[in-house]
């Protein structure tokens, strides 16, 4: 028997950092979404105690540092799982790009397995282990839209954001998270957390008020180590979209529009100098 999970990638509307903890993590608050951009993983119970990882990009590690692998080794240590797993992932999401590739192959490890396996584990219990792998696995498991605060634990659904098409446009550079974060001054940075209006926002399904208070504030180190994703982003404002922000620590940009032929248009002349470009929309 086979089992297939879609994983989706995540946009960030908004990343505030509110503070650095004394464990050296950042307190974040952010608004999320899942994107019809997605993997495809391929589950294949083995009756052999063995964890198999493949995938269509050969430059993926397969092994422990998959997050797959990782979330497969969590569960069958804490619930003592004598049997083995195959797991194929069709990689369609840009690796390395801010849009939670991942994790939410993590994410769709954890859900699949708790039916494979009918753990019959509650969404609580998969988040505490989903977050043992990464800051954006407990947001994946539960997806949509949603208020994500604390260091990524903590995840509130809310309304779905009011209609409309986004661009994600990745160039080719991988950024790493922590480096970006360890290079962060946050009382350096002149900015107000964006989150709670970016909520108020999407609750009043205000489509312009939502799009004029999209802010990340991981922007700043990002822009300048590579000023070609400010270039990007002022290029699609420019362009006409109602508003564009840097997803999770980049390098993606994503912009928003509710005019198709727009969408096609910007889609278009992007795809010119930016190495992946992809017309979304929002997912429940
Ligand atoms: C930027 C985001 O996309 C926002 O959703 C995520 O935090 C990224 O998540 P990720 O790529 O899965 O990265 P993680 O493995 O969770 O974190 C990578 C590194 O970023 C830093 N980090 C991460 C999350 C956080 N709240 N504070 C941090 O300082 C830590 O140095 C950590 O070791
Ligand atoms: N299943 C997987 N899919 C993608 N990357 C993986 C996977 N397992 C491990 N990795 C490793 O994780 C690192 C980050 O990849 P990922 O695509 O999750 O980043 P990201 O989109 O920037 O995440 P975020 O938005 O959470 O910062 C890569 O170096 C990659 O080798």
């Amino acid at each position: 028997m086979e089992w297939v999970e879609r994983a989706p990638a995540k946009i960030n509307l908004t990343l505030d950092v509110l503070y650095k903890r004394e464990d050296g993590y950042h307190e974040l608050e952010m608004i999320m979404s899942s994107v019809d951009l997605a993997d495809h993983l391929t589950f294949t119970p083995l009756m052999e105690d063995r964890i198999e990882v493949y995938t269509n990009k050969a430059f993926l590690p397969v092994d422990k540092r998959n997050h797959v692998y990782q979330a497969i080794k969590l569960l069958k240590e804490k619930y003592q799982i004598p049997m083995g797993i195959k797991v194929d992932i069709d990689k369609q999401i840009p690796v390395a790009a801010g849009l939670g590739g991942g994790s939410t192959d993590a994410a769709a490890t954890l859900r699949a397995l708790n039916r494979i396996w009918d753990l019959q584990l509650s969404i609580e219990e998969l988040i505490d282990i989903g977050m043992q792998i990464g800051t954006d696995v407990p947001y994946s498991i539960v997806g949509g839209t949603a208020f994500v605060s604390g260091s990524g634990e903590n995840v509130r659904p809310i309304k779905d954001i009011p209609p409309c098409w986004v661009i994600l446009a990745k160039p080719r550079i991988s950024v790493s998270t922590r480096t970006v974060f360890r290079s962060l001054e946050i009382e350096a940075i002149d900015y107000t957390p964006k989150s709670k209006i970016v909520e108020n926002a999407i609750e009043q399904n205000d489509y312009y008020e939502m799009t004029s208070h999209l802010s990340n504030a991981l922007e700043a180190v990002t822009f300048e180590r590579y000023p070609q994703l400010k270039q990007l982003k002022d290029r699609m404002l420019r362009y006409g979209l109602d508003g564009a922000t840097m997803s999770g620590s980049g390098p993606t940009i994503i912009g928003f529009s509710r005019n198709y032929t727009r969408v096609k248009r910007v889609y278009n002349s992007l795809r010119g100098f930016c190495e992946e470009v992809y017309i979304c929309r929002t997912l429940k």
